[in-house]
């Protein structure tokens, strides 16, 4: 079998066209236009790609954009006070602290400053609670857009069976609590799992966040299977060069599978596509409006 591959690039970019045009209706209709700050504390090179195309994208779609650079000592009373300027600011929809913070800072401490509301990676703990109890909430985006491309595959994913592999607070647990709420039949692996071969190839879906390069091989992958690959891991590609692979080793498994997710154009670009859809769904839940379908979960 020859897996099928998800196209997470066009995927997103038929979400972002979906968001684009509930952006402009907000305008038209009701002068209003989503902002999306994200705030960023240190110089990390890979942070600040990522923040520089979420920028991008975000002020394609119509929405405002708001970027805040800390240096990499910022202590912990400045980052609040950020954080509590953004909650107070009508124009502000979305707050987005990118993740890992410097260690000096509590990163716990500093997610739960941010007004729930406006929290649209979904890690505030009232946002947890409000998934993990089935109530709605700001669903976090990596694990939103793997749920959206495994509906758009399967339809219903009622009583299907799924592994997934890492138990994070911003992709293994949310993903988990997403993948039960459709009826599936869940495991949470993790570095602990006993036989972690022998638990995915009972998967009829399996996604892997783990961060380690090519860890999950084909022979691991129960036939027809669908993957979902959530690593981004850079590797050396000689020559000085490197490369973006995922978690799961993408020729070995794509034989095998039914349907895999590619890495790059898989699921990142769904993540960034799914923080733009959380803004629109907070900026209508902010000003009391419906809030249009097919955005969230
Ligand atoms: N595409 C996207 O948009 C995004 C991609 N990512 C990528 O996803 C990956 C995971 O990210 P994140 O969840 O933040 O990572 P974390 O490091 O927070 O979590 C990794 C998880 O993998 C588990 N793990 C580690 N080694 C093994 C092993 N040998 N066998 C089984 N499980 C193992 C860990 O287990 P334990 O808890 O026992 O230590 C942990 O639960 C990374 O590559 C990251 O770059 C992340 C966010 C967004
Ligand atoms: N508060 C917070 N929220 C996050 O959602 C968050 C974060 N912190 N910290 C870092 C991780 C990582 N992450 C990615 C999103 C998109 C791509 C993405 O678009 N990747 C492209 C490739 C990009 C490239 O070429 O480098 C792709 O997979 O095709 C990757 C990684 C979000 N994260």
């Amino acid at each position: 079998m020859t897996a099928s591959i998800i196209d997470g690039k066009a995927f997103a970019a038929g979400l972002r066209d979906t968001v684009a045009g509930h952006v402009a209706a907000l305008a038209a209709d009701h002068g209003l236009v989503p902002g999306l700050a994200v705030v960023l504390v240190g110089e990390d090179p890979a942070s600040q790609v990522y923040v520089r195309s979420k920028g991008k994208m975000t002020v394609e779609v119509g929405m405002r954009s708001f970027e805040h650079r800390l240096a990499a000592d910022t202590d912990e009373a400045t980052l609040l006070k950020v954080i509590h300027d953004l909650n107070n600011d009508p124009e502000v929809h979305g707050i987005l602290v990118q993740l890992p913070l410097p260690d000096h800072l509590d990163s716990d401490l500093v997610i739960n400053a941010i007004d729930p509301a406006k929290d649209v990676d979904g890690f505030h703990i009232s946002n947890v609670g409000l998934l993990a109890t089935g109530q709605k909430a700001m669903v976090p985006c990596t694990p939103l857009g793997c749920l959206l491309m495994l509906r758009a595959h399967h339809g219903n994913l009622s009583g299907m069976e799924a592994v997934v592999i890492g138990r994070s607070n911003i992709v293994g647990k949310p993903m988990a609590q997403l993948l039960l709420g459709e009826s599936c039949t869940v495991t949470i692996a993790h570095s602990r799992t006993r036989d972690l071969p022998g638990v995915v190839r009972r998967a009829d879906i399996v996604v892997a966040a783990v961060g380690r390069a090519q860890m999950v091989p084909g022979d691991w992958i129960k036939p027809g299977a669908t993957v979902i690959d959530v690593g981004i891991n850079r590797i050396d590609a000689g020559e000085g060069k490197t490369r973006l692979v995922g978690d799961v080793d993408f020729d070995s498994a794509a034989a095998v599978a039914g349907a895999i997710t590619p890495v790059p154009g898989g699921v990142g670009p769904m993540t960034i596509a799914c923080l733009l859809a959380n803004t629109v769904t907070a900026c209508c839940r902010a000003n009391g409006l419906p809030e249009p379908e097919g955005l969230t979960v």
